[in-house]
């Protein structure tokens, strides 16, 4: 022997050897055997299954059960809660550090692919003809309890056989280790499954009690696939139980506009599998891939552009407002106000209706200093935006600002250029809005109105935390890696409390004489349908909800939320953290 001793050698291996003297007269080559005798006595492959047998050995002794297979996850929720606690001490910020080190998060992965069995070798297909009738058949036992298998069947379009369709991860199925996608199902506890439809064989399981014994067909190129690290914040409400094409209803994750999924698998082009991020819950559900999800979007669109027969919707599901309005006035509202900013943007300007909003990839933008997100809070008109900034301001006017913005009115006595306004002329602010330098631009009285994206970016430039309470068609031009703004949607209370809280006397100048107003019911009602619009295009955008009932609760979570900013990680568009 070339290395070491034979007693120190691994039983099988040392098997392997002696069958390998004994197959001398099989008809191969000196060259073949003289590979395999000094592949199967090399220190490289002594190692590796050594280090397989630990692991293994240590995997079925009780003493090394992992206590969890997600210690990725636990670190970035420790990372999240120590973030706004580094300032205050030394130990938090060196944790802090070290749990963002390549080397700390290389062990956390590799332990957790250990404690999701993620380490059996994935070896290449046997490279040898094998005779066609004699198929390995692996025989796998699980024992049934309440939670489901976490696998789908299927009938296999080619050979008409019954196989496994997909593995959940961290499902049961997928813990075994045994069962595999493409896998074909021979029997069920006995039962042969030929010629059966899925549908019986989930029968057969169904009325199986405790052990159910499966004898399949090992699928060629199986293996365990890794976790995708994807993170995705979706864009429309989904349940597993309303949709009918869904292969294992059970199998379904639900979830509602906003939420943030972690995609373990995408192998399947149309059912992906995630869980929500934060769940505990090992086992992963299936729910529609963006192909998918794009194609049904494309399908009921059309559905409702052929019902809707003079083609004037081409969203049929939007709430729509009751007014109507001219594209130089999309506000309802009757009474002029104090705040002379109009909208030159028509409702059909809604930019998301032309987009198909299925999933966004997200990942965590952790505070750092020098990073001073703006404040956008959105909200249907009189919610009480404007209200909120100018609390928000006098809080803190050194930190808080908020733009000045541009007009081509002339200057009157006692205004001073920048201070209330930048005074330019209506030429220049044209040439401006025709290339889109304003994130909001409008006219009234004939004099044009704007904030333009430059004055947004001095104000973050200057190590100012920008706050703005911009016409929500805004989003568009705000939600740009540049900016990377934080979105308040400010939501009016139901409408008896929404007239209750206005009405009140002492309400109408709660804090500005100036900019105080009073509604009429009309108003009320447009404000409630607007939101309601504003939910429904721009939801999926908002990082924070706010409802506006009682003022200074509002106010309490508005400043909370300032903060949460400063101090918290928060979900983004991951191109704005690349
Ligand atoms: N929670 C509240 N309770 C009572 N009154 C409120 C509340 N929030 C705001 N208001 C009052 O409602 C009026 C409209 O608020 P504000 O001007 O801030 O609305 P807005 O969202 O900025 O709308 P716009 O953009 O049309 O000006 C103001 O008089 C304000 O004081």
């Amino acid at each position: 022997m070339a290395n070491g001793t034979k007693e120190k050698w691994d039983p099988a291996l040392s098997r392997l050897l002696t069958s390998l003297q004994q197959a001398k007269e099989l008809p191969s080559t000196e060259e073949e055997l003289g590979f395999l005798s000094n592949l199967l006595q090399s220190k490289e492959l002594h190692a590796l299954v050594n280090v397989h047998n630990k692991i293994i050995s240590n995997g079925a002794s009780d003493k090394f059960f992992p206590m969890l297979s997600t210690s990725m996850h636990v670190m970035f929720d420790v990372l999240e809660v120590l973030a706004p606690k580094t300032p205050l001490s030394q130990d938090c910020k060196e944790l802090f550090y070290l749990l963002q080190r390549p080397h700390v998060q290389g062990l956390l992965c590799a332990h957790d692919a250990i404690a999701q069995k993620d380490y059996y070798p994935h070896l290449p297909e046997i490279p040898v003809e094998v005779d066609e009738d004699e198929e390995t058949i692996k025989i796998v036992q699980l024992v049934k309890s309440n939670e489901p298998l976490g696998a789908t069947i299927k009938t296999d379009e080619e050979t008409g056989k019954i196989v496994i369709a997909r593995v959940m991860h961290g499902g049961a199925a997928d813990r075994s280790g045994l069962i595999h996608v493409g896998d074909e199902v021979v029997e069920v506890n006995s039962i042969n499954v030929e010629g059966k439809t899925p549908t019986d064989v989930l029968s057969i399981l169904q009325n199986s009690e405790g052990t159910i014994t499966f004898k399949l067909i090992p699928a060629d190129g199986k293996g365990n696939v890794r976790e995708s690290k994807v993170r995705v914040r979706a864009h429309f409400d989904y349940s597993a139980f309303m949709d009918p094409y869904i292969p294992c209803k059970e199998a379904g994750l639900d979830f509602v506009k906003g939420d943030v999924l972690h995609i373990v698998s995408q192998d399947d082009a149309y059912w992906w599998q995630a869980r929500k991020e934060g769940d505990r819950n090992m086992r992963a559900g299936l729910i529609p891939s963006r192909a998918l999800q794009e194609r049904r979007i494309l399908h009921d669109r059309t559905q409702s552009q052929n019902e809707n027969e003079n083609g004037l919707c081409s969203v049929s599901a939007l709430p729509v407002l009751s007014c109507s309005q001219s594209p130089k006035s999309p506000r309802c509202t009757s009474k002029p106000k104090t705040k002379k900013i109009m909208y030159e943007t028509a409702e059909n300007d809604d930019f998301d209706r032309e987009q198909i909003a299925t999933y966004e990839e997200v990942a965590k933008l952790y505070p750092r200093p020098g990073l001073y997100r703006p404040l956008v809070l959105i909200g249907a008109p009189g919610v009480g935006r404007n209200e909120l900034k100018r609390r928000l301001i006098a809080t803190n006017p050194d930190k808080y600002k908020t733009p000045i913005p541009y007009t081509s009115r002339s200057m009157r006595a006692g205004e001073v250029n920048g201070k209330e306004y930048h005074f330019v002329t209506r030429e220049k602010m044209e040439e401006d809005i025709e290339v889109t330098k304003f994130i909001e631009f409008g006219e009234y009285k004939g004099n044009l109105y704007g904030t333009s994206a430059e004055s947004v970016k001095a104000l973050i430039n200057s190590n100012h935390v920008c706050i703005l309470s911009p016409h929500y068609q805004a989003l568009k031009m705000l939600r740009i890696p540049s900016l990377k703004p934080y979105i308040i949607y400010i939501k009016p209370p139901p409408l008896e409390s929404l007239k209750e809280t206005r009405n009140a006397l002492h309400a109408r100048s709660t804090f500005d004489v100036n900019n105080s107003r009073g509604f009429t019911d009309e108003e009320f009602n447009d404000m409630i349908k607007a939101a309601a619009r504003i939910e429904f295009l721009y939801g999926h955008f908002f990082d924070d909800v706010i409802v506006n009932e009682d003022l200074a609760i509002a106010f309490t979570q508005l400043v909370a939320a300032a903060n949460r900013v400063e101090t918290e990680p928060t979900w983004v568009p991951a191109s704005w953290v690349q």
